[in-house]
């Protein structure tokens, strides 16, 4: 083996050539041409500069020289070792020369103009040396430069200071390297792209399958604004541990669904959820309804009486309109939420019982507080995860979806075909400031299910399209003036409802189960359907004599 001469072997090269092909990595593949370069005998350096956006320009040695601080060369690659065999130059981290300005000294002068720069004899050129005594001190006597160029565009330089002079053979050897290697930085590039694209393709799916998970799986509640989200998220926090809950909004908001859903997901969901509407039990028979009472507690306790509590016990209480629990009852409240305890009315027997509760309010409890109308102690208790439901004006990017929920919901319910609303038409509902919530969307929604079957579609909407205008021009809140025309009393709809599901019943011949059945048409559950019908009073005579 010559030791005058450049050595990389043909097979070498071939091997060089091929191991670059297949790298993927764009740091692998500089360091695989640089480390390859510099083993071979005679080399001291190889180095690779790549052209990239300005970083450390404030600490750059260069920083004077620079006109164009928007990128510069990087060194990205290095290897070499000194030729008493105890220095390698390795590392890209430190050293005058990891960053060259474009067109400054010989590496950003073959950048600039994308020509080569090869010194083979390398002592009268003097001019292209930063660093002399390096260059005498490691017997350096060649230097050679290649652009890398893909498709017309500079990328970086490779370089490389031997110890012998370079000959035109060396120098062919270079350039067909280098150009190689620009095909495959470019390559390893668009790898590690459509790496980072499929790595942030799958998070992204991770998260839409998130959203999607939640979304189907809170599919009774519906709405896609943050503000609802947030709900949903509380929702999962909360559920499982047994904790009280605080649902603070609005008549409308959504308050029971949400209590719901919470119970459904916790460990008591196959224990019952019971609703006490607060607002509507008279204030001397609060105690026996929550606590219950013995036989002769009191005239007309004719036999023992289990309260809500017992009735919920393992399950949770739904404390509806919480605000409005007097004050004497309070008390006995904190104690059984406290130490699980209570005494039926007239009764001394200490009973045990274990109850979630969930308490809901539209009113500011804290400031019922202030007011001296709730206990502080009691506030706390009910209060330790709050949830405030903001009103639907709040979050407006619901309303559209709720429409078209309704919509949809009822026209299946009462076997309607689903009315289509015009874009102006949603827009009004939008608009509008929904003071009763979604309650009264819902039942506007309804309406217009019915009216759109009487040929009078959109009048119960226009209303509100006409309420939402005349709403804004006063400046003022309007509630519930919606005008009676097209619009059906509850008895008309009621009316309605029954006849559609006679209707049902008729035309699939009585059949409640299976396909083709009433509920199959009616898109209800059989077991609601046969609910509904003796709720509603429904016979075979009616069905059979409608016939
Ligand atoms: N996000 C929602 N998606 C679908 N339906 C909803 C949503 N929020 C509320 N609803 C429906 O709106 C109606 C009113 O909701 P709910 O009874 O839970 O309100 P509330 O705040 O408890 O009212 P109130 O304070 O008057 O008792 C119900 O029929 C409920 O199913």
């Amino acid at each position: 083996m010559t030791q005058n001469k450049f050595n990389l072997d043909f097979e070498s090269f071939q091997l060089l050539l091929l191991e670059m092909a297949q790298q993927r990595s764009v740091d692998e593949l500089l360091k695989l041409v640089t480390s390859s370069l510099a083993s071979t005998y005679n080399v001291a350096l190889a180095r690779v500069w790549m052209i990239t956006p300005g970083d450390i320009c404030n600490t750059c040695n260069e920083y004077a020289a620079c006109q164009d601080k928007s990128r510069c060369l990087h060194l990205m690659a290095s290897h070499g070792l000194s030729i008493d065999n105890k220095t390698t130059w390795n590392t890209i981290q430190h050293g005058a020369f990891r960053r060259f300005p474009m067109g400054v000294r010989k590496v950003g002068r073959i950048a600039s103009s994308g020509q080569p720069g090869n010194i083979s004899a390398i002592s009268g050129n003097s001019d292209w040396i930063a660093d002399r005594g390096w260059v005498k001190k490691e017997h350096i006597a060649s230097f050679v430069g290649q652009p890398l160029i893909y498709k017309g565009e500079v990328l970086g330089v490779l370089a490389m200071f031997t110890r012998i002079a370079l000959d035109q053979g060396a120098l062919g050897l270079m350039r067909m390297i280098a150009d190689h290697l620009a095909y495959a930085v470019s390559n390893a590039r668009a790898f590690e792209e459509i790496k980072r694209l499929k790595r942030q393709i799958e998070n992204e799916n991770a998260y839409l399958r998130k959203e999607v998970n939640i979304a189907q799986s809170f599919n009774g509640i519906i709405g896609k604004s943050n503000a609802l989200h947030e709900i949903l998220q509380q929702i999962l926090l909360v559920a499982p541990i047994d904790t009280s809950v605080l649902i603070t909004g609005e008549s409308g908001t959504g308050k029971e669904l949400i209590a719901r859903e919470i119970h459904s997901r916790s460990k008591r969901a196959g224990h019952p959820m019971i609703k006490i509407n607060c607002a509507a039990i008279p204030k001397n028979l609060f105690e026996s309804e929550f606590f219950g009472h013995a036989r002769g507690a009191f005239t007309g306790a004719y036999k023992d009486r289990e309260g809500f509590f017992q009735i919920a016990d393992r399950g949770t209480l739904f404390l509806d309109e919480v605000g409005e629990i007097p004050l004497e009852l309070q008390g006995k409240l904190l104690r059984v939420l406290q130490e699980g305890e209570y005494q039926r009315v007239g009764e001394e027997k200490v009973r045990k019982v274990d109850v979630r509760i969930i308490s809901a309010t539209n009113r500011d409890l804290g400031r019922e507080v202030t007011a001296g109308r709730f206990r502080e102690d009691l506030y706390y208790r009910v209060n330790v995860f709050p949830f405030l439901l903001p009103p639907l004006r709040d979050r407006k990017e619901d309303i559209p979806l709720l429409v078209n929920h309704f919509l949809a919901l009822t026209s299946r319910r009462l076997n309607r075909p689903k009315p289509h609303l015009t874009q102006s038409e949603i827009e009004s509902l939008t608009k509008y400031d929904w003071p009763g919530n979604i309650r009264e969307l819902q039942n506007v929604m309804e309406r217009a299910v019915i009216t759109s079957h009487l040929g009078k579609l959109d009048s119960g909407i226009s209303s509100i399209a006409h309420l939402t205008v005349s709403t804004t021009a006063r400046g003022v809140q309007t509630t519930g003036q919606i005008d009676k025309g097209g619009i059906l009393t509850d008895a008309e709809l009621r009316q309605l409802e029954r006849e559609n599901m006679i209707e049902a019943l008729r035309v699939c011949n009585g059949k409640i189960y299976g396909p083709r059945s009433a509920s199959e048409k009616l898109g209800i559950k059989p077991t609601t359907l046969i609910s509904r019908l003796k709720k509603m009073g429904i016979t075979l005579e009616d069905w059979n004599g409608s016939n």
